[in-house]
């Protein structure tokens, strides 16, 4: 049973909705990975279900990225665990054989944005509050070669290198301009018009659909899959660095004293 994650059966035939609930702000904790992929690999088995609207129990967070508790402090074994948990989920939501619509009702930095990156297609809601983008430089770090691949294969090479050395979040008409997400609507219409766009995609047979999709898709998924071990010594490396380990404690406090 996960608690963090919430699957529904959506309005209409063949689509599910699933929906991110781990409060304060949605972050990818170990446990919140764990149970996204348990609950993509039984959307995945469910021939029933043909597609996918993601998106956010609560409206103002879609997803606050990594879990920045999982990164600072720890050991190297749990960098380990959890850098292997963030490439398994992206793994399945970038090979996923469902059409993945993004709902974005809320915030979408850094891991959030990648996760939408990896659906068919993203509608935002339209309120400037919401913002969306690889934000990791304004961090101290950087994103790993496979999130950049991911931007560049939405946004192009020019305008992800500028996203992505600027740590760019953009507004909902900003990111659309960018082509970082794909519609933006009113608040209110933000289920209904991913509902709409579910509705076109579906209308392609799933087969021809699906394979077009791993055709575009496979080489960057075969980047990460033929150095996984590698990648996952780098990350432990890198983090635990002291210099990245400030940084990241820095941004937490900083976070943190924004309230007071
Ligand atoms: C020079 C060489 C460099 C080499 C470096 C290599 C490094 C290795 C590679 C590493 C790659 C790692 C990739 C990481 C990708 C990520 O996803 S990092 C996470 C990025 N996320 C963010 O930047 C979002 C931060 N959060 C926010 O901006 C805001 O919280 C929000 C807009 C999401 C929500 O705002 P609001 O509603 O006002 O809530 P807050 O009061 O800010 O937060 C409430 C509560 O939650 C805590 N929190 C927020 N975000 C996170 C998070 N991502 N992880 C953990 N915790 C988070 C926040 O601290 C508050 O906690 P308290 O209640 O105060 O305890």
């Amino acid at each position: 049973m996960s608690h963090r994650v919430l699957v529904e059966a959506g309005p209409a035939a063949g689509v599910a909705v699933l929906k991110f609930r781990n409060p304060p702000v949605n972050a990818l904790s170990l446990e919140m990975l764990m149970e996204l992929v348990i609950s993509l690999e039984k959307l995945e088995n469910d021939k029933a279900v043909r597609g996918i609207v993601i998106t956010a129990e609560n409206p103002g967070i879609f997803l606050a990225g990594l879990d920045l508790t999982e990164m600072c402090g720890r050991n190297p074994a749990h960098y380990a665990k959890y850098w292997e948990a963030v490439q398994e989920l992206w793994l399945r939501l970038y090979q996923s054989s469902k059409v993945l619509v993004a709902a974005i009702n809320g915030a979408c930095p850094a891991g959030g944005c990648l996760a939408s990156l990896t659906c068919d297609y993203r509608v935002m809601a339209d309120n400037p509050k919401y913002t969306i983008g690889l934000n990791e430089t304004q961090l101290g770090i950087i994103a790993p070669f496979w999130f950049k691949d991911t931007l560049v294969n939405t946004v192009g090479h020019r305008a992800a290198e500028q996203a992505l050395q600027l740590g760019t979040l953009f507004p909902p008409a900003k990111a659309l301009q960018v082509g970082i997400v794909d519609q933006v609507v009113p608040e209110e219409q933000l289920q209904s018009a991913a509902l709409s766009v579910m509705a076109q995609w579906l209308a392609i047979p799933d087969h021809a659909r699906q394979l077009t999709k791993t055709m575009m898709r496979k080489p960057t998924v075969d980047q990460l899959v033929k150095q996984r071990e590698a990648d996952i010594q780098s990350f432990v490396g890198l983090i635990s660095q002291d210099s990245i380990q400030r940084a990241l404690q820095t941004y937490l406090q900083k976070l943190r004293q924004k309230k007071g």
